[in-house]
């Protein structure tokens, strides 16, 4: 295996023709993913994920900007590049009437080197399916062929475009299974997504991106663990709205905003923030409707950093900062 990074960008930009002016898709971003990492690109809807996917893929040209997979540029070696990457696209049509292993049969002909069909079809667990029609399998066991059609080369790196939206949780964490397998062999994954969740159990690193640039780049732990605080608080209050810079001056409160139906405050010691939350509500006689406490998350994360949701781009309001006077939220931006 090469020690040169598996993938290096610099200043990579594409922009399309709109309507009211260029789409600034990609807006300059940098990245070095080396081998052997599974690396994420997490963003909402539109954020750019899919363009700069398509562009390590050889799918798409870049309007300026460097780009290098596996020490090599696409428009000087591209068929040096494909031989030795996969790709899973975000959205796979494959012939209805193809068995399984009829449609890798055809896949592995493409490649000089790879997996046998037999290989490919036991990596994602569709052995049993070798011999059903495509159009017989469930959305799960599809998109799971999608990643076995992606595997058949063997590849040093794969890449997964929002590999698990639209599946249920039991055919995702299947996928997860094949992605951390591949991961355990050393192979170079570069994943796309929208579930928090799933970089935070897939991935080494994850760039954060929105609206076409890098805002975050590390390991999900150290984006955590930049909130300052652990732990989310979030509650319910009868009655009128409350300001929530009231619930920020509580003891052990870093950060204080108020959501659609409630409230969420980050905080380091759940022990002393919420006796201190039941005393002012108390003081001012407003009974609790509910309160539930969970760990930072990386949504946590891309909150604090664009005031908006990463699933939906629910417009928040910015949080505001706790008695160590942190302030993590930004102004809201209207959702595009
Ligand atoms: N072919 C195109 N022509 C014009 N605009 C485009 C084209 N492809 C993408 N865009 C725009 O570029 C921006 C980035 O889109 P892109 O698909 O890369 O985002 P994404 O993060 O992958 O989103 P999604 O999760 O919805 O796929 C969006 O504003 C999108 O509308």
């Amino acid at each position: 295996m090469t020690t040169e990074p598996a993938i290096r960008v610099k200043d990579l930009r594409k922009e399309y023709p709109g309507r009211d002016g260029p789409v600034h898709a990609v807006a300059g971003v940098d990245l070095e993913i080396p081998p052997g990492e599974c690396f994420g690109l997490l963003g909402p809807n539109g954020a750019g994920k899919t363009t700069t996917v398509e562009i390590l893929e050889g799918l798409n040209r870049p309007t300026s900007g460097e780009v290098e997979v596996l020490g090599r540029r696409w428009d000087v070696e591209p068929t040096a590049i494909r031989e030795r990457i996969g790709v899973t696209l975000q959205e796979t049509r494959f012939p209805d009437k193809e068995t399984v292993r009829e449609l890798l049969t055809v896949f592995r002909s493409f490649y000089s080197h790879g997996l046998t069909v037999d290989g490919a079809m036991a990596r994602v667990s569709l052995e049993s399916k070798a011999n059903a029609l495509i159009e017989q399998l469930s959305g799960g066991q599809q998109q799971r062929l999608a990643v076995a059609v992606g595997l058949i080369g063997d590849p040093e790196i794969l890449f997964l475009d929002e590999p698990t939206t639209g599946l249920d949780p039991q055919s995702r964490r299947q996928l997860w299974d094949v992605i951390l397998d591949l991961r355990g062999r050393g192979r170079t994954v570069l994943l796309t997504t929208h579930y928090m969740d799933e970089a935070e159990r897939l991935c080494d690193r994850v760039a954060v991106i929105d609206q076409g640039k890098i805002i975050a780049l590390g390991s999900p732990a150290e984006l955590i663990a930049k909130l300052g605080g652990e732990h989310v608080v979030e509650f319910g209050v009868e009655g009128e709205p409350i300001d929530p810079a009231t619930f920020a001056a509580l003891d052990s409160v870093l950060a204080a905003r108020a959501e659609a139906d409630g409230y969420s405050l980050t905080v380091g010691e759940p022990h002393r923030a919420i006796p201190a939350l039941l005393d002012a509500l108390d003081e001012v006689g407003r009974p609790l409707a509910r309160l539930t406490t969970r760990h930072v998350s990386l949504e946590d994360v891309f909150v604090a950093l664009t005031g908006r949701r990463l699933r939906d781009d629910e417009i928040e309001e910015p949080a505001v900062g706790g008695r160590n006077g942190r302030r993590w939220g930004r102004k809201a931006r209207a959702a595009r």
